[in-house]
């Protein structure tokens, strides 16, 4: 039934139907599938995301445990972010799929040689790379031999979004970055290489907009197909965390959350470590090759590992209380 759907979606000859792809900025068609979830927590702040109060979240009805927050990002977070993924974590150590074809000398960056040769061809070849303990993608595995620190900034964002949904112990320890243009595909998997299997993952994503499925934790479901755009976030925990998902397509977005200027590209109280990359990002010049990307692509920021067990009775009670706080139907 996966497969099914991945391919229904995937073609291009005939192009889909995309009436069933539930919709996060149409919620009301979507009324019995999606139910809204309210949280306990309504304080706290973060840069680059507007206030907890007006995050809405939505858990899919099918996929229990499926948590979906639409876009919290401000046009800065959004543009911060991608900042981040495009010229710096694309940085040795951190591995990337390019590291075995030898495109880029030692002594130079990926994104310079793109933007300083206009080089469309290398722009597109990257496709992954990893943060902390880097994902093996032939043995599948993690080990202490294979990390690198992983980036305060994501690890302090991906830990609020964890506190703020009642996963008081998280820590963020490995990622994958994700860069998609508009032919790419994810075909469907589970993520079950972690040491620990109860944390969330949680998925950031920027610029086109993709049509995601998630599945049950065998082939045989037939997945729920959902948009994911610019700035949502995805949480797969509980029920849905060993669950098959895959991207059978890229759609062009009609607009660019990223570039609504009015929104806080202005903003002053940045604090010192978010500076430099902010002032970038408000510089039109210095942002454009970063927005010329994000037109054509989609990024996904995929931290998934919590390879410490955490688990203690404060815990426990919380995630309970996070539940027992939330159910109510649009
Ligand atoms: O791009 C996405 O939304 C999903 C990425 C993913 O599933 C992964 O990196 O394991
Ligand atoms: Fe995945």
């Amino acid at each position: 039934m996966f497969k099914e759907s991945f391919k229904y979606y995937k073609s291009k000859l005939p192009l889909p139907s995309l009436d069933n792809v539930i919709d996060f900025n149409n919620v009301e068609k979507f009324t019995k599938k999606v139910t809204k979830i309210i949280l306990k927590v309504t304080n706290g702040e973060f840069f680059g995301l507007i206030p907890i109060s007006e995050w809405e979240i939505y858990e899919v009805d099918q996929n229990p445990g499926l948590i979906f927050i639409k876009n919290p990002f401000t046009t800065l977070g959004q543009r911060y972010w991608t900042v981040k993924c495009l010229q710096e974590y694309t940085k040795k150590p951190n591995k990337s799929n390019l590291d075995p074809l030898n495109l880029v000398p030692d002594n130079q960056e990926w994104w310079d040689i793109c933007q300083n040769n206009n080089d469309f061809t290398l722009l597109e070849k990257l496709r992954w790379i990893t943060l902390g303990y880097h994902h093996n993608w032939d043995t599948k595995i993690y080990t202490e031999e294979n990390k690198n620190d992983f980036p305060k900034d994501l690890g302090d964002l991906t830990v609020f979004f964890a506190n703020t949904l009642g996963y008081s112990n998280f820590n963020a320890e490995a990622a994958i970055v994700n860069y998609y243009h508009l032919d790419s595909t994810l075909s469907g998997h589970t993520d079950h290489s972690e040491m620990n299997l109860e944390a969330p993952l949680f998925s950031f994503s920027l610029g086109q907009t993709a049509i995601f499925l998630l599945g049950g934790i065998s082939k045989d479901t037939k997945p729920s197909a959902m948009f994911l755009r610019s700035g949502d976030v995805v949480i797969m925990s509980k029920e849905s965390r060993l669950c098959y998902h895959g991207v059978p397509k890229i759609v062009k977005s009609n607009t660019k959350s990223w570039d609504i200027t009015n929104c806080d590209v202005n903003s002053n109280e940045i604090s010192e470590e978010y500076k430099t990359v902010t002032d970038l990002c408000k510089n039109s010049t210095l942002w454009r090759p970063y927005g010329d990307y994000l037109s054509h692509s989609r990024i996904n920021i995929n931290v998934r590992v919590w390879v410490t067990k955490k688990t203690t009775l404060y815990n426990i009670v919380n995630e309970f209380l996070f539940v027992c706080h939330t159910e109510y139907t649009v």
